[in-house]
């Protein structure tokens, strides 16, 4: 099973960058609003980030290669314009960030990415290159257009010379949202306004085999095959009229603004982890473990109380926590000249749960110049991947028992789930959260929940079957099955 990714040679991509309202153009247009047909890529956080629209490459791939596949395959898509680019590059030791002082992104092609959780599973990672990519941070707005030089269309032009530019950029961009607007559901008089006939039911692996397998993890740990294990569940919405998965997510962005909302190729959530952020020369994580429901619980300060009690003075909950940053760290750690992972962790605040939650910030090696010679976002993620958050402690054993008791007993593979999801540059920066909160659009009228649970010795079956259900609540909402 170990793919090394479609035969294909990898694209030669060129793109061009400049700052431009955001399509729609009138005050007010969020970048969600770019959301129509289900099939663009998203990453937006406080209503800010970036939407992929059309399609100028894509690669997939499957096993325990997939990470240095995707790698490969990027370095080689993205070499050509690295090398027109490399005169332009800072002056010497400086690291080229997303962002530089003009506020515009650098020229460069940029993917959207999402990773299997597991080697062994057959569900594909992907990268994506959309045709354009629309951005917006820190109050202003771009556009990059991205082109495969060797695609039919565009490779004599090419060969005598041209490259993309703005004014074709800007009619190209207008057919594509023109095509997309068409093809929005509801368009033709489908559905547009939410699915009716909504049904709810247990997945592979249902709520009674979830709590035998969380059972069976705590006497493993008890045993000392362990310390700690993640375990998941999925769950299915089926809907009788088409699922409206733009809607989910621009529900997904206003209803969760401090997560990341995710979407590449069927992949859609919003997540509040980040496994790993590359800006030049630094890197940043949040790790996450330790949850505490938010249903029932007390409103304003004293819920904060309530939170504090339960989740920072609890040695269950903090001995969770403290490996799943161990695990990163550690991991992180020889890549770094800095790294700075605070003792305390603080109780983020969520809409569904609230989270033991730990910030790090480092500095990385290697990241100055052209190219780097230290490793990009991509290398990180697979170095780090999977942490203690979604996998265990050791990793090796979690993972294998992750494989007996979830797909051995009961054929849940977590496919895309709980890898890493984000986007990436060519000059090594990106960001990868996790892929949690999320579910997997199966067809129109079928979409797969996923949520999973971290478990020590002290964990109760009953406890985290319910956390699995506080943790699916921003999906159901989105999708119109709560309020
Ligand atoms: C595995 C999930 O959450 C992880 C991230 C934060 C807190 C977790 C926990 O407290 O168990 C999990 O480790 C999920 O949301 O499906």
């Amino acid at each position: 099973m170990n793919n090394p990714g479609s035969a294909a040679p990898a694209p030669r991509l060129a793109s061009c960058t400049y700052a431009a309202p955001l399509p729609g153009g009138a005050d007010g247009a969020s970048l969600a609003d770019l959301l129509t047909t289900g099939s663009e890529c998203a990453w937006i956080r406080y209503g800010e980030g970036m939407v992929g629209v059309g399609t100028a490459a894509r690669f997939a791939t499957t096993g325990p290669g997939r990470f240095e596949a995707a790698r490969r395959w990027w370095m080689a898509a993205t070499e050509a314009e690295a090398a027109e680019t490399a005169e332009a590059a800072e002056p010497e030791g400086v690291p080229r960030t997303t962002v530089p002082d003009d506020g515009l992104p650098r020229r460069s092609p940029l993917a959207f990415a999402a990773f299997a959780f597991a080697d062994e599973s057959p569900v594909e990672s992907v990268l994506m290159v959309p045709e354009f990519v629309v951005g917006s941070a820190h109050g202003r707005s771009w556009l990059t257009w991205q082109v495969d030089l060797d695609a039919p269309g565009y490779v004599e032009r090419a060969a005598a010379g041209w490259r993309p530019g703005r004014a074709e950029a800007e009619q190209r961009l207008a057919g594509l949202l023109a095509e997309a607007a068409a093809r929005r559901p509801g368009a033709a008089g489908g559905a547009g306004t939410g699915a009716r006939g909504l049904e709810l039911s247990d997945g592979v692996l249902s709520q009674e085999g979830y709590r035998a397998a969380v059972d069976r993890g705590v006497r493993q740990i008890e045993a000392g095959a362990l310390t700690k294990l993640v375990l998941a569940r999925d769950a299915v919405v089926r809907s009788a009229d088409p699922v409206d998965v733009p809607r989910v997510l621009r529900t997904l962005t206003v209803q969760y603004r401090d997560c990341w909302t995710y979407a590449v190729g069927g992949l859609i959530g919003s997540t509040p982890e980040m496994l790993v952020k590359v800006d030049g020369d630094t890197a940043r994580a949040r790790v996450l473990a330790g949850t505490l429901d938010r249903d029932g619980a007390p409103e304003g300060t004293a819920g904060t109380d309530y939170a504090r009690r339960l989740l920072t003075d609890d040695p269950k909950q903090r001995h969770e926590h403290r490996l799943a940053v161990d695990s990163l760290t550690e991991r992180l750690e020889p890549f770094t000249t800095s790294l700075d992972a605070p003792e305390e962790p603080f109780v983020l605040e969520l809409p569904n749960v609230w989270h033991l939650a730990t910030d790090v910030t480092a500095r990385l090696v290697g990241a100055e110049g052209a190219r780097r010679t230290g490793p990009g976002a991509l290398a990180l993620t697979e170095v780090l991947h999977p942490t203690a958050a979604v996998c265990g402690t050791p990793r090796e054993a979690a993972a294998e028992l992750i494989g007996r008791l979830e797909s051995g007993d009961h054929g849940l593979d977590r496919g895309l789930f709980a890898g890493p999801v984000g986007w990436l540059d060519g000059n090594g920066n990106g960001e990868f959260g996790l892929a949690l909160r999320g579910a997997v659009v199966e067809d129109e009228h079928t979409v797969r929940l996923y949520a999973g649970c971290g478990i020590v010795a002290a964990s109760d079956p009953e406890s985290e079957l319910a956390e699995t259900h506080a943790k699916m609540r921003p999906m159901l909402q989105a999708l119109g099955l709560r309020d």
